[in-house]
């Protein structure tokens, strides 16, 4: 299969690359963020997470930076939403795109959200009920799709199951989460096709975290089979509070560069792009993961 033309990247950065620090960022710092991100191109913002500030204190600041974000004109500001408490929140402060996020392992769900799948699934119906009331779209993530920090091995079936009951349910997209690293190309190929069985393509996203180093290798070989959205995070920042060893997501910067690379367009401007992965890192005190932000920062 080709390549498709155009990637879509989903940043990731505000909400998956920011919830696992362990010391408070002031909102100021994550609007600054969100602004400068989409000072880069980046067409789509996860900016927060509406979720128990008792299990993921460092996104307690949600209503705060959702109603704070200076919105540009062709920019998706969206938001994490587990159940209706949290969806009923991010609609008061106006949020355009929210998204659930299941898994494919019954050992992480009950870590993660405190439920089975079954159960998850259960909960989340009537949040895309109401989402749909509120004209507002959502995403469904599927977490461990790759393998499971408990569980180990997960079948390329489980995963297509899970995520054809969020894609039947009404979720536009899929985003297929290797929440710990562990994938290979050849094993996120076979993921992918089993799930593209159920689901097109199109709908579906790849979200992979670099923990062993293969998330570039990983996305290459589904870029290969056709997919068109990439979740990253600016500088590599991430990792699940939930998934113990979780490092960071794939970094924007290096996939914007790989994609220029193979002539495929995402609209982005890699140098503002490295720029705010080299000012958010010193800002926060954290190591920039970018190879790409770092090989720029040394020009
Ligand atoms: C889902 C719950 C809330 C269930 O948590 P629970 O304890 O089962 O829920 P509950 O309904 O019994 O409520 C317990 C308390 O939480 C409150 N509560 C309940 N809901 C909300 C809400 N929406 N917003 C704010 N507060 C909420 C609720 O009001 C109550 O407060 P209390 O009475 O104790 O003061 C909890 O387990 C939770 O917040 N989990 C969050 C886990 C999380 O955010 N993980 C990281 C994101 S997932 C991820 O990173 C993976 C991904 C997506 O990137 C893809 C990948 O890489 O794989």
């Amino acid at each position: 299969m080709a390549f498709p033309k155009r990637v879509r990247l989903v940043e990731v950065g505000p909400r998956d690359g920011l919830q696992n620090e362990p010391n408070p960022i002031d909102t100021a710092t994550k609007l600054e963020l969100i602004d400068r991100l989409g000072a880069a191109g980046i067409g789509y913002i996860e900016a927060a997470s509406f979720v128990s500030p008792k299990w993921v204190p460092q996104m307690a600041d949600h209503r705060e930076v959702m109603t704070g974000l200076t919105r540009r004109q062709g920019v998706t500001y969206a938001a994490l939403t587990p159940n209706l408490k949290g969806l009923e929140a991010a609609l008061e402060c106006g949020v355009e795109e929210v998204a659930v996020f299941g898994a494919a392992s019954e050992a992480f769900s009950q870590k993660n959200i405190n439920c089975s799948v079954a159960e998850s699934l259960e909960r989340f119906a009537p949040v895309l009920e109401r989402a749909r009331e509120a004209k507002v779209r959502v995403r469904g993530y599927v977490s461990c799709v790759l393998g499971c920090p408990y569980e180990g091995e997960i079948a390329p079936a489980k995963v297509a199951e899970v995520s054809k009951a969020l894609f039947d349910m009404g979720c536009y997209e899929v985003s297929l989460g290797d929440t710990i690293g562990v994938g290979t190309p050849l094993a996120a190929k076979r993921m992918i096709e089993a799930v593209s069985r159920d689901i097109p393509m199109e709908k579906l996203a790849a979200h992979f975290h670099d923990t062993y180093g293969q998330a570039l290798a990983n996305l290459y070989a589904v870029l290969e089979e056709g997919i068109s959205v990439v979740d990253s995070s600016v500088a590599g920042l991430g990792g699940c509070p939930y998934a113990k060893g979780a490092s960071g997501n794939v970094a924007s910067e290096d996939v914007v560069y790989l994609l220029n690379g193979l002539g495929i367009d995402t609209g982005i401007d890699l140098d503002k792009l490295a720029e705010t992965g080299t000012w958010i890192t010193q800002t926060i005190g954290r190591p920039n993961r970018s190879k790409v932000g770092v090989a720029l920062a040394a020009k």
